[in-house]
């Protein structure tokens, strides 16, 4: 037999061993949920007829909670079996898909490492069939080719050497192809799954992770580590797969998915990566958007104004001064000499702003203005400043308290000798006694009371205050501009979203706060889209957790390019080992549309890029006469890109405004979906989507839709396009009407 022939027989007897084992496992695992579930039916039935339903009875009740733990104990060992049953299952179509011999040093042994979605173990026999590809020693089937290697173990370094790397492609418990490779994960492979269509979905990497990737994936040493990437060199999903690496992990640091946050861009993206951790067997993993947070954190108080809008009003008013304005205003609010604005009207509140007074009852002092104010500044255990005002209004009512039978027995008297009231002296004296309670609360918390809403609207309308405030720190040019503007419409009654992050700030610095406590890790995607002050908050809400943040300086939309907000995010987070790596390799799209994408970025913003071997057309730009001809063209181009087996066609508009007119038009004609800002889920198939919308995302085909000279002119809307054009796989195509824009 040649050794190939040698090597399929062997791989067939392992593959059909494994398949094997793991239908025995399921066959165990269904007749114990079986048991599971009788046992759990009969132990409710049985705390049903043996303990009472409603009883204020101590021995019932404990023995009713008896019956409740042992029920919540078999629930959870029940869901458990459940879980072993789902892993199993996800297994049994493709149970692994790489495999390397390895010598550890000192042994003489072979040993053959599979690697697959999860452990696969005979408990009773010790052997091994299937390592989880999060186990320390898979690291080496993504990281080393053959020869030396090493991988970490908990108990330190372990040192060998790799004989044989092969790859399998096993669909439906069988074995398709196999190949051996010298290099870690050879390009073919790679090439091939990225050549295949996108799906609405984001789909888990595990079979190709590249070495760069896998270093971020499986890094445990850094409490902060910022990635920069371009645009489809694995951010996001490098992302979810290290969540579930740490999750993993977990086991042994005590990381649940509940310890764990991801923070999105918006809704759209977050159903779209909503599958990857299921996928990998972890669930629960809680995902948020800014807008959200605020929204939760301000109790509905304000929150109309969304990103998505904030962004329209830009692309809108780009031309007029008001949109420079307001451009600036955002870098400003955003800013971290705004941060140190915002600290020091803190401590002018607390020490100048505050108007403590002196607190009589019933002529009596109580405590001197002097005292309170002595009391308030010597918080020396940092309590928040609404937290220690409370506790000294709350000790001012206690002091009173006892003063209130005096009080009460002084107002008998007085309303006895007043006339009319001589048969309810008791009771009219006990309401005038409430009502001036009422009364002397609310003095008290004249000064007790703090709003971080008033306190930002003082920063505005006392123009006096924010010159001394920012004494040393440089305003930007407009000050004047921002600070009427925001007046005016804080007067209204309304808040710009560049509003939240600082009123999120002061609220937070204001009352302190006790959310988020079990949050220990904290994923940020889409890094570059927040502000500094955005940064602070995040730091004040998860106040213990460690941080990935990933982000691409390139796609940033509202804000000058800026390649110091890494240094800004390291030095606010403040964690004590910091790493920041970079991702150059695009491998979202062909070589074609790679090459096009990188020459649309402004000279000075060029970076280091490098593109996955994959090829394609080329890029097609074409000239459309009138708006009827293109929404033909475009008709025209679905329905052939749709025969040619393409499932994910996107019409990208710059604006919402334009996506509703485009799609009203297109729909009279072919099967297509609108996606809007709160819009759900992307869906396979044609769907018309504005441009910031399509961030993170991905499209076999993307047709941006006119991008003309108007259209698409200033350092802004070249953002937009490069965002357009980057989340197309395998063709883009652009139209313009008129004259082409000069950014292409
Ligand atoms: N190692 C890999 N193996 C297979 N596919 C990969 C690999 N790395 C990235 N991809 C694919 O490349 C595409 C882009 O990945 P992803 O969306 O995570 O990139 P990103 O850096 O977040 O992109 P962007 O910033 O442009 O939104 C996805 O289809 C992803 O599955």
């Amino acid at each position: 037999m040649d050794s190939y022939k040698e090597s399929h027989q062997e791989e067939i007897e392992y593959l059909s061993n494994t398949i094997a084992f793991i239908n025995e496992e399921m066959e165990k695992e269904k007749i114990d949920l079986l048991e599971k579930k009788s046992d759990l039916i009969a132990a409710r039935k049985d705390m049903y007829e043996n303990t009472v339903h409603i009883s204020s009875d101590f021995e019932s009740l404990v023995d009713m909670n008896l019956y409740h733990s042992q029920i919540n104990n078999q629930i959870s060992n029940y869901n458990i079996n459940l879980q072993r049953i789902k892993k199993l299952n996800k297994m049994i179509s493709s149970p692994y898909f790489g495999r390397f011999d390895f010598i550890e040093k000192g042994s003489s042994e072979k040993e053959k490492i599979y690697i697959g979605l999860y452990n696969l173990m005979d408990r009773n026999t010790g052997q091994v069939y299937v390592y989880d590809w999060r186990a320390p020693i898979s690291s080496i089937f993504y990281r080393y080719e053959l020869g030396e290697a090493m991988y970490d173990t908990p108990l330190g370094i372990s040192r060998g050497d790799v004989s044989l790397k092969r790859q399998y492609q096993i669909r439906n418990s069988k074995l398709k192809y196999f190949f051996d490779c010298s290099v870690r994960i050879t390009d073919e492979i790679l090439q091939e799954v990225l050549s295949h269509n996108t799906s609405a979905k984001m789909k888990n990497i595990i079979e190709t992770i590249q070495k760069e990737q896998d270093v971020i994936i499986r890094d445990r040493e850094h409490e902060l580590l910022i990635v920069q990437g371009v645009a489809g060199s694995g951010k996001t999903s490098i992302a979810l797969h290290r969540i579930a690496f740490l999750l993993y992990e977990g086991l042994n640091s005590n990381l649940q998915s509940n310890n764990v946050i991801i923070i999105s861009p918006n809704a759209v993206f977050s159903h779209y990566i909503s599958s990857v951790l299921p996928e990998l067997g972890e669930e629960n993993v809680r995902q948020s958007i800014f807008d959200d947070l605020v929204l939760d954190a301000f109790k509905g108080r304000f929150g109309e104004e969304t990103r998505d809008m904030q962004l329209e009003t830009l692309i809108y008013s780009r031309t007029k001064t008001l949109g420079d304005q307001r451009r600036q205003s955002i870098d400003f609010k955003g800013s971290r000499i705004f941060k140190q604005i915002l600290d020091r009207l803190l401590w002018h509140y607390g020490h100048r702003l505050i108007v403590f007074e002196d607190v009589y009852y019933n002529g009596t002092i109580i405590a001197t203005r002097q005292q309170l104010k002595n009391r308030f500044l010597h918080n020396e255990i940092g309590i928040p400043m609404a937290k220690q005002l409370k506790i000294i209004e709350k000790t001012l009512l206690e002091k009173v308290h006892p003063l209130q039978r005096n009080r009460l027995k002084r107002l008998e008297k007085i309303v006895e000798k007043s006339e009319g009231h001589e048969f309810e002296i008791k009771s009219f004296s006990r309401l005038l006694a409430i009502k001036q309670a009422k009364a002397f609360r609310e003095r008290i918390q004249r000064f007790t009371n703090v709003d971080y809403r008033q306190l930002y609207e003082v920063l505005f309308n006392n123009h006096g205050l924010l010159v001394k405030l920012s004494q040393g720190l440089e305003l930007p040019e407009n000050i004047e501009e921002i600070v009427t503007a925001t007046q005016q419409y804080l007067r209204k009654g309304q808040v710009h979203y560049e509003d939240y992050a600082p009123l999120l700030y002061l609220k937070l610095k204001i009352e302190g706060n006790d959310l988020f406590s079990e949050i220990k890790h904290v994923v940020i995607d889409e890094a570059q889209d927040y502000s500094p002050l955005q940064y602070e908050v995040f730091k004040l809400l998860y106040k213990n957790a460690t941080y990935t943040v990933l982000g691409d300086i390139q796609q940033t939309i509202e804000k000058a390019i800026d390649r110091s907000l890494y240094d800004d995010i390291s030095e606010i987070l403040d964690k004590r080992k910091t790493v920041k790596l970079s991702l150059d390799k695009g491998y979202r799209s062909t070589r074609e549309i790679n090459t096009f994408t990188q020459k649309l970025l402004d000279e000075g913003a060029k970076q280091n890029y490098c593109s996955i071997e994959r090829h394609g057309e080329e890029p097609l730009v074409l000239h459309q006469e009138t708006s009827e001809s293109m929404d033909e063209a475009i008709i025209g181009d679905i329905a052939n890109y749709t025969e040619l087996g393409y499932e994910s066609i996107a019409v990208i508009c710059k604006t919402q405004d334009q996506a509703e007119k485009v799609y009203c038009r297109l729909k009279e004609s072919v099967q297509i979906t609108l996606i809007k800002p709160r819009g759900g889920e992307v869906i396979k198939g044609a769907l018309v989507i504005p441009s910031y919308m399509a961030k993170g995302l991905e499209f076999d085909v993307v047709i941006v839709y006119d991008a003309n000279k108007e259209n698409y002119s200033s350092d802004f809307d070249r953002k937009l396009l490069y965002i357009a054009c980057t989340r197309a796989l395998h063709r883009l195509v652009i139209y313009y009407k008129g004259d082409r824009s000069l950014l292409i």
